[in-house]
């Protein structure tokens, strides 16, 4: 593993292929900073959807892959696993014409189904993203296959390096485990602010103060985790006293099996995410 620097790499026009929600994020992240517009084409066949990225953030875009993609040498594959052969075997002509870079963040998906499907001979780079991306906050794995080349994966890198911190995985196969850490990580964040703003409001809280607390805890307890130099045990220990209250959470979590838990349900996401590249191949 290596971590990526190439903000200084200036970004070529990007081809995004599906327009949706992850899609958006990299968008949004990409022109707040300071990306042009007009240098990201967008093909989403759902109009309101088209509609809404042209509106919200003045990209071009077109109802077909081809039509996007004919016009860049950096194309972003953000359509679902579930879809993508169909949407490379549909550019594969004209991926033999531009010899593009193919960047994909499809979860499981592998380079070498996307190479085969987009004809053979394309470099291609997976990377996994995360919705974070949208305030600069994201933070992506990327693999890089054979065909790439350095500039290439500079390219990669400063594209995802614009929308948050990346890192360089040597083992294509780890690429299931960093979907299931980072790529779905936000929403086990989301699911622990649910359940606990559902907890203050059940001992009484009233419903948007149980809000507040509960998401202004976790962007603070994140900025820990990032900015200082502590280990994560190490921040709970200063916040469990001994005998209080923290500590009457903290071992009820663990009574309950919470690092099991979670070590399952990331053994299950990583499972899915090779489930996903067998089902759609
Ligand atoms: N949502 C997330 O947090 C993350 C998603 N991903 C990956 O990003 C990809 C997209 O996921 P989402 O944005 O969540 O899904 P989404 O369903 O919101 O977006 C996919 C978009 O592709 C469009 N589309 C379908 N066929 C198309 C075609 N032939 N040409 C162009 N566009 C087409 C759909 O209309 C849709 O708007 C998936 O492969 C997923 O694994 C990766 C990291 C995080
Ligand atoms: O849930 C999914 O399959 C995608 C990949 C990572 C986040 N969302």
């Amino acid at each position: 593993m290596t971590i990526a620097d190439s903000r200084s790499t200036p970004l070529p026009t990007i081809a995004f292929i599906g327009g949706g929600n992850m899609a958006r994020s990299l968008i949004g992240g990409l022109v707040a900073r300071g990306v042009a517009p007009g240098s990201i084409r967008v093909a989403e066949p759902v109009t309101a959807l088209r509609e809404a990225l042209a509106a919200d953030f003045g990209v071009v875009t077109f109802s077909t892959a081809a039509e996007a993609a004919d016009g860049a040498s950096l194309w972003l594959l953000a359509v679902k696993p579930q879809v993508m052969r169909t949407v490379c075997t549909d550019l594969a002509g004209l991926a033999r014409e531009r010899a593009p870079l193919a960047l994909s963040i499809a979860a499981g998906i592998t380079a070498g189904q996307l190479e085969r499907w987009l004809g053979g001979g394309v470099a291609v780079v997976r990377a996994m993203p995360n919705t974070p991306a949208l305030l600069g906050a994201g933070i992506t794995g990327l693999f890089a296959n054979t065909r790439t080349d350095p500039a290439q994966r500079e390219q990669a890198a400063a594209l995802m390096g614009a929308v948050g911190s990346s890192v360089w995985i040597d083992e294509e196969t780890q690429m299931d485990a960093v979907t299931a850490v980072s790529g779905s990580g936000p929403a086990y964040l989301f699911l622990l602010a649910e359940a606990m703003q559902a907890a203050g409001v059940a001992q009484g809280l009233p419903a948007e103060a149980a809000r507040a607390l509960a998401n202004q805890t976790l962007l603070g307890a994140a900025r820990m985790l990032t900015e200082t130099d502590d280990t994560a045990d190490v921040l709970r220990a200063r916040v469990t006293s001994p005998g209080g209250t923290t500590q009457a959470a903290i071992e009820t979590f663990e009574a309950g099996g919470l690092r099991e838990l979670v070590g399952r349900a990331i053994a299950a996401a990583t499972a899915r995410g090779r489930e996903l590249s067998a089902a759609n191949d």
